[in-house]
């Protein structure tokens, strides 16, 4: 089967889940991946995993950015949905959303949460980010906004100092009356940079991304040997 078939089908797929579970949305737990996904790898996979177990969330969205706030030059959007897809399409916990790379302008969490309100007018939402993200919160769009509509969950991130990180939450805390949840994650010290270095260095990402997405990034010839 061709990638093309075989995103197709998934996005069927994805869409059926996500419409399912449209209708059963009364007082459900709902845990927000947002990222670039430039691409995803299995650090996003398993500190998704990991805090939908520990608090008992009834699904993760994923959702990738369409053109990101703080982030330049990035791979096409339908290429990182489609890697989205492919990443957790064995997954029926793990569902992903289209909102943020429908839009043609900047997507911004706060924009996001509040669609996400009306869509699931019942759930209660955790937007999940990796400890590097909670610290930058203050340079987002409407950083009170974001606090109101959400409670966060700072997943700890190799290379990002844990006693910095909880000074820093406990400072936003008291600052915005915020609701954020700080949580230790067993590490996996990888990220996209990591990822997208060794392609274009023509080295292995093997078991650093599913099988699926290497095979698409492969296809699709992203991040290739000697691309800048
Ligand atoms: N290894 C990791 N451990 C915990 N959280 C992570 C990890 N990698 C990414 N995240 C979190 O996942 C979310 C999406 O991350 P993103 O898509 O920007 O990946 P990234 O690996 O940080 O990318 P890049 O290296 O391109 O900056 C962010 O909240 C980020 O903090
Ligand atoms: O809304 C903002 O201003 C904003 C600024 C930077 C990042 N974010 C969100 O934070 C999440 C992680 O972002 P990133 O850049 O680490 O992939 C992703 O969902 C972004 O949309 C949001």
């Amino acid at each position: 089967m061709r990638i093309s078939d075989l995103v197709s089908k998934v996005s069927v797929n994805n869409f059926s889940k996500l419409e399912t579970f449209r209708q059963n949305t009364d007082k459900i737990k709902i845990g927000i991946m947002g990222g670039t996904f430039d691409p995803i790898h299995y650090a996003h996979l398993a500190t998704a995993e990991f805090i939908r177990d520990k608090y008992q969330l009834d699904k993760i969205l994923f959702i990738p950015s369409g053109n990101p706030p703080h982030k330049g030059n990035v791979t096409d959007k339908y290429d990182r949905y489609n890697m989205v897809m492919l990443a957790t399409r064995n997954n029926d916990d793990f569902l992903v959303s289209d909102l943020e790379i429908k839009k043609s302008k900047r997507s911004y969490t706060v924009d996001t949460l509040k669609e996400l309100r009306e869509i699931y007018p019942n759930a209660t939402v955790y937007f999940i980010t990796g400890a590097d993200a909670i610290c930058d919160i203050e340079n987002w769009k409407d950083v009170e906004g974001n606090f109101k509509l959400a409670t966060f969950i700072a997943a700890t991130r190799p290379g990002i100092s844990l006693l910095r990180a909880q000074e820093k939450i406990e400072k936003l805390k008291r600052k915005y009356s915020a609701n954020i949840i700080s949580v230790y994650v067993p590490s996996l010290d990888i990220s996209s940079t990591y990822i997208r270095d060794q392609l274009r260095e023509g080295k292995s990402i093997r078991y650093l991304v599913p099988e699926s997405v290497g095979k698409y990034i492969d296809e699709n010839k992203l991040y290739q040997y000697g691309d800048e």
